[in-house]
């Protein structure tokens, strides 16, 4: 080869090119405000990091790794700081020193690349008064009366999930959960949104909505973790890749959408029912239109996680038969009939019940990564150019702060043996571990921007005060007020309650035997987080996907009558 016959230019721009690479280089890992915090070397440099774990599905479980390795506060891309304490997440010594309970805080500017119809919905819009509106526009819909009316249709659609498991158990076949829990979940959430009926757990054809969804939520992610992907415009390859799913996802979308608004508005009980009397008046800027956006946000918001949830609990419930004992215990001793379990005081007594799911959300939270945040755009500028701090750390502009949902679930100070699933310990603890543990909790994020609404520390707040007296009351209460925060909560809380209170009224089931008997489970040598048999596994994609477990289902007695007669 010969070297010495180049053009020269040539010579001068691999020169220039070698000298920017290395100032580049320099300046990220000694130059930059964030330079003191450890992390690994890529991620100090680039999102690459970041993107590269997520096209596996595995940077939950990467940045609990790395947060293992590196300590408490981690510099997992060039600009982004992850925590994994209570003061970072809600604060206790060191409130307003906390990212999600903080008024000057709102969502990472990345959830504007996930904005697709031109218009932010609930979930990505940034500013402020446009989120209050939006959020008092769905509280409507998600309101506790609204929900009391939505029942009816949510047990119709449970109840179609346990005749499907009769059919199953007669043919003595297994139960894929995760496929059958996500299909009952998207069932539930099109009659929410949209009053419509999917039919998902009764035929497939429908099923192409979950890949639309699928391709869409791993978009998201991806651009949200790595932006430089939407600057160089992957979306047009992915629209490309899954043209035929996209192509028939926004159809069916456009047919639901017409469908309803053929209908009067008060003709289901559904989101665009409850909310539409609030919709297109002078007083708040949302129109019908909008209403639609957020309608859709709500498939993966809604149907999604709540599947997750119901498909993590039933697999720890069967691999751990001493708790499926005093779960069936608690259930079959609560009620009289399968009729019988709704909603309610007496649901809502079952108290093991709620600290299973508790701990499955706990181990596998649905939403297992980080949540970016960072201040609003002016926040720098006014307040006398007060920092913003996090744990003590002051943050310094341009910086993407979020604790970790897995990592902070899975600290040893907080949950002792935080891989083992034991409900009990939300029921047995002292009251100063359970405040830490209540406080560490955070499935469903929390402050202004969480699923949950009001904060932990709030809820424990109001325990407090009531409890002072009597420090053993202070769990239930705590129980009793977060069961019930908000309408999200009421939704995810009611659903996955009566779908395993019902399965185990109605069924005893096991695990498959052989190897599909082992889907879900983690693999024994690994070392990226997945070694751990007993933990069911999920791919990050924002939400989660899943598989397994595979279940066997067995009618208890001759109770199944009563499913069976509504065939
Ligand atoms: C187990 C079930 C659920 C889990 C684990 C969950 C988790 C979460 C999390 C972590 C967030 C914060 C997202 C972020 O910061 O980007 C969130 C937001 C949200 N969730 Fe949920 N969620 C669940 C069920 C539901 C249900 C059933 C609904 C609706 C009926 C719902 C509606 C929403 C909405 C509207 C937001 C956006 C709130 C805002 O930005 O103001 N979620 N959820």
């Amino acid at each position: 080869m010969d070297l010495g016959t180049g053009h020269p230019l040539t010579g001068c721009f691999a020169l220039l090119l070698l000298a920017c690479s290395f100032t580049f280089v320099v300046y990220r890992n000694y130059l930059h405000p964030l330079s003191k915090y450890p992390g690994p070397a890529l991620a100090r440099l680039s999102d690459a990091y970041a993107g590269f774990y997520t096209f596996y599905g595995n940077l939950h479980l990467r940045t609990y790794l790395d947060l293992q390795r590196y300590g408490p506060v981690l510099r997992s891309g060039p600009n982004k700081l992850v925590f994994k304490s209570i003061e970072a997440l809600q604060g206790e010594r060191c409130y307003p020193q906390n990212i999600y309970n903080n008024d000057r805080i709102t969502k990472s500017h990345v959830y504007g690349l996930t904005v697709a119809s031109g218009k932010p919905s609930l979930f990505n819009v940034i500013d402020k008064r446009h989120h209050r509106e939006k959020r008092r526009l769905i509280g409507h819909a998600i309101s506790d009366k609204s929900l009391r009316a939505f029942e009816p249709t949510l047990i119709d659609q449970i109840d179609m999930f346990l005749q499907q498991l009769l059919v199953a158990s007669r043919q003595s076949k297994a139960v894929e959960m995760s496929e059958r829990s996500k299909h009952l979940g998207m069932d539930i959430v099109g009659f929410l949104s949209f009053g419509y009926p999917l039919q998902m757990l009764t035929t497939s054809d429908n099923h192409f909505i979950m890949r639309g969804l699928k391709i869409g939520a791993f978009q998201a992610n991806a651009f949200m973790q790595w932006p430089l992907l939407k600057k160089l415009g992957v979306q047009h390859l992915m629209i490309y890749l899954g043209k035929k799913q996209r192509v028939q996802y926004l159809r069916a979308l456009q047919n639901m959408i017409s469908t309803r608004l053929a209908q009067g508005r008060h003709a289901k009980q559904d989101l665009f029912s409850f909310a539409a009397d609030y919709v297109d008046s002078p007083k708040n800027e949302i129109g019908t239109s909008e209403l639609f956006g957020e309608a859709l946000f709500f498939f993966p918001a809604a149907g999604d996680t709540t599947s997750t949830a119901i498909a993590a609990l039933f697999f720890y419930l069967s691999r751990n038969p001493e708790v499926y004992k005093k779960l069936a215990q608690e259930i079959r001793s609560s009620f009289r009939n399968g009729s019988e379990i709704r909603s309610g005081p007496r649901l809502q007594s079952c108290r093991y019940l709620r600290a299973c799911i508790d701990e499955a959300l706990r181990m596998t939270p649905p939403v297992a990564g980080t949540l970016w945040r960072e201040p609003y755009a002016n926040e720098y500028k006014k307040g006398g150019g007060e920092p913003f701090t996090v744990d003590g750390h002051v943050i310094p502009p341009g910086t993407q702060v979020g604790v970790s949902i897995y990592a902070i679930h899975h600290e040893e100070a907080y949950f002792p043996k935080p891989f083992l699933f034991r409900p009990e310990r939300w029921l047995e603890s002292d009251a100063e571990t359970l405040k830490w543990m209540n406080m560490a909790f955070c499935p469903f994020s929390l402050g202004s921007r969480g699923c949950a609404g009001k904060s932990t520390r709030q809820v424990i707040a109001d325990g407090l005060e009531i409890n002072t007296v009597h420090p053993p009351l202070l769990h239930l209460k705590i129980h009793t007020i977060a069961n019930w925060t908000n309408g999200y909560l009421l939704v995810a809380y009611m659903e996955t309650s009566l779908v395993v209170a019902k399965t185990i009224w109605y069924f005893d089931f096991k695990i498959d035997g052989g190897d599909m008997g082992r889907s879900g489970e983690g693999s024994v040598g690994r070392k990226d987080g997945r070694g751990r048999v007993d933990e069911f596994q999920t791919w990050d994609s924002f939400g989660s996907t899943h598989l397994g477990p595979n279940l066997v289902f067995e009618p208890r007695g001759e109770l199944w009558r009563e499913i069976d007669t509504k065939a």
